[in-house]
């Protein structure tokens, strides 16, 4: 579904990933790991279409999308939750759940179908639709993001570092639902700090270092491997 090659993504001099291929199949979750500035967020970036590739191609189902716009890549079912967690504060949960679907919004039927899908995975979200955002616990932002991204109906869910800064509990049914919405058959790319709890619901995994690619394998592969863990862990 999803190949890079050896792409190359720069912020001005800075070169944040220098060599990253990887390959994703339809249905699959898979986990990139690193420590801090390793490259991860940029990558996942420039599969949303967010940051150009200087070098490198990225194919989704064989199509080249590296010139894409962020726009295009929803309409083509990319959706990306970025790490800095933002919700529009002074709208509604309903509010931001409904511009999650702004590419769909005349598939009437759809969104309606979306939107109870996302309650019925997000309890919360359906007890506080008219709650402005800005006033949820970082737990339950985090859900709406998840569940706003959903609403654009994505092949492909990219997701930053979704358990950053939360509460143990919390981190744990953040993951439950990763592996709820991974059940339904959405294909996810997941980046996160926390390795352990997420080589246990990863199908494979890729680490990145200084912008590479170190290592890549079954994710039970990836845990087994002591010498790995210095690299991801920082
Ligand atoms: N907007 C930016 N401008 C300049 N350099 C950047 C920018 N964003 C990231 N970088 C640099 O690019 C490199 C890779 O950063 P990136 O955020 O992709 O890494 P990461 O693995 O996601 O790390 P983290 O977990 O800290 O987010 C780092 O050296 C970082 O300082």
């Amino acid at each position: 579904m999803l190949e890079i090659e050896g792409i190359e993504l720069r912020y001005g001099a800075v070169k944040a990933v220098r060599d990253v291929s990887l390959r994703m199949e339809q249905g699959e979750l898979v986990t990139l790991l690193g420590a801090n500035g390793a490259g991860k967020s940029s990558t996942l970036k420039s599969i949303a279409g967010v940051l150009k590739p200087a070098r490198g191609t990225i194919r989704l189902d064989g199509q080249d999308i590296s010139g894409l716009s962020p726009e295009q890549l929803v309409r083509r079912g990319v959706a990306m939750v970025p790490e800095t967690r933002d919700v529009f504060p002074d709208l509604t949960v309903e509010e931001n759940l409904q511009l999650g679907a702004f590419c769909r919004r005349r598939d009437t039927r759809g969104v309606a179908a979306s939107r109870e899908r996302m309650f019925d995975l997000f309890p919360l979200l359906a007890e506080r639709t008219r709650q402005p955002a800005g006033t949820l616990s970082g737990g339950q932002q985090q859900q709406l993001v998840i569940a706003r991204a959903m609403m654009s109906d994505p092949r492909l869910l990219l997701l930053d570092e979704p358990s950053l800064g939360l509460a143990p509990v919390i981190v744990d049914r953040i993951f439950e639902m990763i592996v709820e919405l991974r059940q339904s058959g959405v294909t996810i790319l997941l980046v996160e700090q926390n390795a352990t709890k997420a080589l246990k619901i990863s199908d494979r995994s890729y680490v990145l270092s200084l912008g590479r690619v170190a290592a890549s394998g079954t994710s039970d592969d990836i845990a087994a491997r002591s010498d790995l863990k210095s690299i991801y862990l920082g």
